[in-house]
């Protein structure tokens, strides 16, 4: 559809504090919390790219790597590494920053597929995007590779369904 748009163009970034009530009784941050932060800068960044609603299809698989302590700093990166004809791959990368020490560790990266939708709440399509720096190519060569995984789970998640479906207990 049309001319791509320079992925830098909806690059989007966010940055909290995390206090006592995002926190579970460890002091360290709710996954969930985590989550939606993750949704809504998706969103938002491909809001930004498509100049439509959004909806959210799916997140990829995500592993939190390293917990986040109340007093730290989260912050989060978004840009879209791939389209389709009406979805949208959002890279989401977030970080937690001890601001005391200056140490900045990786929390958790995503990928989640954002689908434009119209009035109706029906798909529309997208324009496409093009990388320009190194991290943004090898993000944007590989989405076809992660497209192909995600059909062949959603197949198989389909499968599933139907054969649960046939054989009620
Ligand atoms: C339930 C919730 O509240 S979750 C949070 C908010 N999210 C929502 O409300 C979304 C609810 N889901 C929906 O509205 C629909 O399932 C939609 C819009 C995501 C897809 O609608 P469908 O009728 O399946 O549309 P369609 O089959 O045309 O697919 C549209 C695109 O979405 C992609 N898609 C559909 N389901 C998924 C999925 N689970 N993961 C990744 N991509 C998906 C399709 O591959 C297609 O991509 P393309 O146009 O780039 O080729």
């Amino acid at each position: 559809m049309g001319n791509a748009l320079p992925i830098s163009h909806s690059r989007s970034y966010q940055t909290h504090l995390v206090l006592p009530p995002d926190t579970n009784h460890h002091g360290s941050i709710f996954g969930g919390k985590v989550l939606a932060y993750i949704d809504e800068i998706a969103a938002i960044t491909a809001m930004k790219h498509s100049k439509s609603e959004v909806v959210t299809a799916s997140l990829d698989s995500v592993d939190f790597i390293s917990p986040v302590d109340v007093g730290d700093i989260l912050e989060l990166e978004a840009m879209i590494t791939s389209t389709g004809r009406t979805t949208m791959e959002v890279y989401v990368r977030v970080m937690s920053r001890n601001f005391r020490t200056g140490e900045v560790k990786l929390t958790t990266e995503s990928f989640v597929t954002m689908v434009a939708v119209d009035q109706h709440g029906k798909p529309t399509p997208v324009i496409g995007v093009f990388p320009e720096t190194d991290r943004e190519k090898r993000l944007f060569e590989t989405g076809g590779a992660r497209q192909r995984l995600r059909k062949a789970k959603r197949e198989n998640t389909k499968e599933r369904r139907m054969l649960l479906d046939n054989n009620p207990e």
